[in-house]
C-alpha cells in the first residue's frame, strides 16, 4: 500500500488583519495597526498550496473560522441585533472586538495534533484540536476547528476525533506546531517528538522570563495518551526557554522534521544530546540531525526569516525539498546558509521560495500554514474529496476569493457591519464548494 504525507493548508479568512494580538510573537507585535491585504493573503496561501499539489503532493485545504465571532461577543454580554453587538463592542471593548475578528485559524499547524494510523494502537488516524488557551483570540478556535476537521476527515472507520484538552493554562496546547514525527517511511511506525515550553507541575524545570511558554509537558503527555501512542514511540523534549524570550513562540520557529531528518538550530532545545540519543534508540534507524550553528544563523535572523518555519517535503522522486518563505532569500546569512545546505550530503536537494508575506507579517510562515496528515491510500480515499486541491478546486477558490475578499483592511474596519455580511456570505458559499455541511454557528 502506498503512503503519503498530505498537507492541509488553512485558507486565509476575509477578516485577515494586523491587530498585534500575539504577545511574544515579534512579527505580530511589530506590524500592529498596519493595513492588511486579505485578498492578496488568501491568494498567496492558495499559490503555495497549489505549487505543492503540482509537485505531486497530496494537498488539501481547511476552511477558515467565522469572524467576527458574534457568539463569543454575545457570550460576554453584548446583546441586541448583530449590528448593535458590533458597534457596542467597538465602543466599549475594542480589544475584545479585535480578538473576535482575527483570521488566525489560517495557521493550521495550530489546528490540532495528528497521529497517523501507523503509530496508534487502534490503527486509526487521531486528531486532537489544540485549545490555544494562551491567547484569547486563538482560544475561541477549537470547537469550530473540531467541526471542520470532522467534516474534512469524515469517516470513523479511519479517523478518530478527540475533544480539545481542558481549557486551562495547565494544559496549554498549540497543536502540531510543537510536534514532529520522525520515521523511516510515512507508512512505518515512527517516533513522535513532542516539544514543550514549560511544565505546569514541576516547579524546578526552567521557564522563559519574558514571553509565555504556550505548550506544557502535561498537555503533550495528555495528547500522546489520547492518541494511543506507546511510550517507546514518544519523546518529550523541552524547548530552550531562552529562545522563547527571543521570539520563538512555537517550536516550528526553530526546528522542523520530515521522515529521518531533523533540521534544527543549535540553541533550540534543552538536553539536546541525551534527547537525540533517545530518538536514535527509539527510531532504530539512521537519523540526519542537521544542526545550524549560531555563528551561521543567529536566532534573530532565524526569527526574522523563518528559516525553520519551512516545510521539508519528500517529493515523489524520493528527494527532499525545502519550501521556504521569500524572506529567507532576502536575508543574506540565511540565503547563504540554504545555498550551502544543498551542497552538504543530506537528503535535502532543493529549496523553493514562496511569497507568503501577508501571513509572515503576523508571524506565520509556510509551515504554520499547513497541517500534516500522513495517510495510506485508503485513508486518502476516505477524506472528503472536495477539500483536496486540484485544478478545478484551485480555480473555484481563486474566483471565490476575488468575489468576496477586500483588497485592504484596517483594524478600524472590523466593526463595519458590511464586513460581517461579506464574511458570512463568503463562508456559506465556501461550505458548499468544500461540501462541509453546516460547520459554522451562523449556519446552525
Ligand atoms: N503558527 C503561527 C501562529 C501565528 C499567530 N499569529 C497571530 O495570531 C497574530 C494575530 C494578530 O496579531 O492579529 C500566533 O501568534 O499564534
Amino acid at each position: 500500500m502506498k503512503h503519503f504525507e498530505a498537507n492541509f493548508d488553512g485558507l486565509v479568512g476575509p477578516t485577515h488583519n494586523y491587530a498585534g494580538l500575539s504577545f511574544g510573537n515579534v512579527a505580530s507585535y511589530n506590524n500592529a495597526a498596519q493595513h492588511s491585504n486579505p485578498k492578496a493573503a488568501a491568494k498567496q496561501g492558495l499559490q503555495k498550496a497549489k505549487a505543492l499539489a503540482d509537485l505531486g503532493m497530496v494537498q488539501g485545504v481547511l476552511a477558515p473560522q467565522e469572524r467576527p465571532d458574534l457568539s463569543t461577543l454575545r457570550r460576554i454580554g453584548f446583546s441586541g441585533t448583530d449590528v448593535q453587538v458590533l458597534s457596542d463592542a467597538a465602543k466599549q471593548a475594542p480589544a475584545l472586538l479585535n480578538s473576535c475578528c482575527s483570521a488566525s485559524s489560517m495557521w493550521t499547524a495550530n489546528a490540532a495534533t495528528v497521529s497517523p494510523s501507523a503509530d496508534t494502537r487502534n490503527g486509526k488516524v487521531h486528531f486532537t484540536p489544540a485549545n490555544l488557551v494562551d491567547k484569547l483570540h486563538r482560544s475561541i478556535e477549537p470547537l469550530t476547528t473540531g467541526n471542520i476537521l470532522q467534516a474534512t476527515f469524515n469517516d470513523e472507520r479511519h479517523f478518530q476525533h478527540h475533544h480539545h484538552l481542558p481549557e486551562h493554562a495547565h494544559f496549554g496546547d498549540e497543536g502540531a506546531a510543537n510536534h514532529t514525527r520522525l520515521c523511516s517511511d510515512y507508512g512505518h511506525a515512527g517516533v513522535e517528538l513532542f516539544v514543550f515550553g514549560q511544565s505546569a507541575t514541576q516547579a524546578n524545570m526552567p521557564k522563559p522570563a519574558k514571553f509565555p511558554a504556550r505548550q506544557t509537558l502535561e498537555a503533550s503527555q495528555a495528547v500522546s495518551r489520547l492518541h494511543q501512542l506507546d511510550e517507546e514511540s514518544c519523546v518529550f523534549m523541552q524547548q530552550n526557554p531562552e529562545v522563547i524570550d527571543l521570539g520563538v513562540f512555537h517550536n516550528d520557529v526553530i526546528s522542523v522534521g520530515n521522515q529521518n531528518v531533523l533540521f534544527y538550530h543549535e540553541q533550540a532545545f534543552l538536553d539536546t544530546q541525551s534527547k537525540f540519543d533517545e530518538i536514535r534508540r527509539k527510531m532504530n534507524t539512521n537519523v540526519h540531525f542537521i544542526n545550524v550553528a549560531t555563528e551561521q544563523v543567529a536566532i534573530a535572523d532565524a526569527v526574522k526569516s523563518y528559516l525553520f518555519n519551512t516545510q521539508i517535503i519528500t517529493l515523489p522522486n524520493g528527494n527532499m525539498a525545502i519550501i521556504a518563505p521569500s524572506d529567507c532569500q532576502e536575508n543574506p546569512a540565511v540565503h547563504a546558509y540554504l545555498n550551502e545546505l544543498l551542497t552538504l550530503n543530506t537528503p535535502i536537494k532543493q529549496v523553493l521560495y514562496f511569497d507568503v508575506k501577508q501571513s509572515m507579517q503576523n508571524g506565520g510562515g509556510p509551515a504554520c500554514l499547513r497541517l500534516r496528515v500522513a495517510m495510506n491510500e485508503q485513508e486518502v480515499a476516505a477524506v472528503n474529496q472536495h477539500t483536496l486541491l486540484n485544478d478545478d478546486v484551485f480555480n473555484r477558490l481563486n474566483l471565490w476569493v476575488d468575489k468576496h475578499y477586500r483588497d485592504q483592511l484596517a483594524v478600524s474596519d472590523l466593526a463595519d457591519p458590511q464586513l460581517l455580511i461579506e464574511s458570512r456570505t463568503a463562508l456559506d458559499e465556501l461550505t458548499q464548494i468544500l461540501k462541509l455541511g453546516s460547520v459554522y454557528q451562523f449556519q446552525r
